[in-house]
């Protein structure tokens, strides 16, 4: 089976290898499309992230879905011919975190893409049934695929307990904080500001219904969120740039008594934090990794039309064309890149 494979910083060759065989409790995925994602993007630029290093080829990719077409022996309730989105991080099951239902944080989670698990840029993958989502007539794999970054959305607003009315305000508008936007609408958000420093990037999240767009090269971001809650602040902050102006203003623009979720991963561990304004307006400084439970959540939105994921790719390439796509994804006003395997 044609395999992208990462063999060096910057260089994918693509090789044949043999197709997995399913264990018991496995299905055979015939891949049908693969979204590039900053991680992915990251990788294949610096050959790390963190801790995490790529010391052996590696098959990128982890926003996956495609078509069943073998399945083990103890699967029942998928079929050869169901399509399905695949949920990457697959945790041992067993730990203290699984045990308490955190399998998210797992700490020997198998997760596409992160060294040294292969992830989807292949013809076929063989995964655990129950982490492959049968995606509705009406769900393409195409969005199947972006159930995985609209699933980081979900979690960053169960994290910030996002609800009905709430004003939800999203710093960075690539991917994730487009999903954040999507996920805070869908769980009863009813304004959402969305701050960048890149103008197209602002003038894309209006279009997908931002209530109020912030260039924070221009305008200072707490008089913004101020003048628009009537000097009372946001109830919910998502920090998704990982920018640390971002972070740290987070806490400037949150209203007394509400929550600060940070998705964004900062590239220094230690950026500096008003711990005293954190005390005195009582702000709930959440943590919010990957996600738990929300494919099946993620899968229903997009039945009942209530997001919208397929609007943020730009382009679609092929497993023979990677190392071009790669490239593009890395140009600035780029959101989403995916790749497309035929059927
Ligand atoms: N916690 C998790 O589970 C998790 C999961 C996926 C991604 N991430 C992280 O979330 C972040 C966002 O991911 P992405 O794929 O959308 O990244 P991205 O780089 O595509 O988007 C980040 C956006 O932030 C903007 N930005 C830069 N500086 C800014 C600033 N000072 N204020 C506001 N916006 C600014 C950029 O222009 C860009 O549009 C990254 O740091 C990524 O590593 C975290
Ligand atoms: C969650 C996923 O999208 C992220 N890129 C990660 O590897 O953690």
């Amino acid at each position: 089976m044609r395999t992208a494979v990462l063999v060096e910083p910057t260089e994918f060759e693509l090789e044949d290898r043999p197709r997995p065989t399913p264990g018991p409790d496995d299905v055979l995925v015939a891949v049908r499309d693969v979204g590039i994602c900053g991680s992915d993007v990251h990788y294949y630029e610096h050959g790390r992230i963190g801790d995490y290093v790529v010391e052996d080829p590696l098959v990128l990719g982890h926003e996956s879905a495609g078509e069943v077409v073998a399945i083990g022996e103890n699967v029942t309730g998928l079929a050869p011919g169901d399509r399905v989105a695949l949920e990457p991080g697959v945790p041992c099951r067993r730990c203290a975190h699984c045990k308490r239902g955190d399998y998210h944080l797992c700490e020997d989670v198998r997760f596409m893409a992160t060294p040294p698990h292969d992830g989807a840029f292949t013809e076929y993958v063989s995964w655990p049934a129950d982490f492959a989502y049968r995606l509705p007539d009406s769900v393409s794999t195409a969005e199947g695929a972006l159930c995985e970054p609209l699933s980081v959305g979900i979690h960053a607003c169960r994290r910030g307990n996002v609800g009905t009315g709430d004003t939800v305000l999203v710093t960075g508008a690539g991917p994730i904080g487009l999903m954040v936007l999507e996920a805070a609408r869908a769980a009863g958000a009813t304004d959402v500001i969305v701050t960048d420093v890149v103008a197209e990037k602002l003038d894309f999240a209006a279009e997908r219904g931002a209530d109020l767009t912030v260039d924070v090269t221009e305008t200072d971001l707490e008089a913004a969120v101020g003048e628009y809650t009537d000097g009372v602040g946001a109830d919910v902050v998502v920090e998704a740039s990982g920018a640390e102006p971002s972070i740290r203003s987070t806490i400037d623009a949150v209203r007394r008594g509400g929550t600060v979720v940070l998705v964004g991963l900062a590239s220094e561990a230690e950026v500096p934090f008003d711990v005293l304004e954190v005390i005195d307006n009582e702000i709930d400084v959440h943590g919010s990794f990957r996600y738990k439970n929300t494919y099946d959540a993620a899968v229903d939105l997009l039945a009942d039309d209530e997001v919208d994921v397929e609007g943020i790719v730009d382009f679609e390439s092929s497993l023979e064309d990677i190392d071009d796509a790669f490239r593009r994804a890395m140009e600035p006003t780029v959101v989403k890149g995916m790749i497309s395997l035929d059927d």
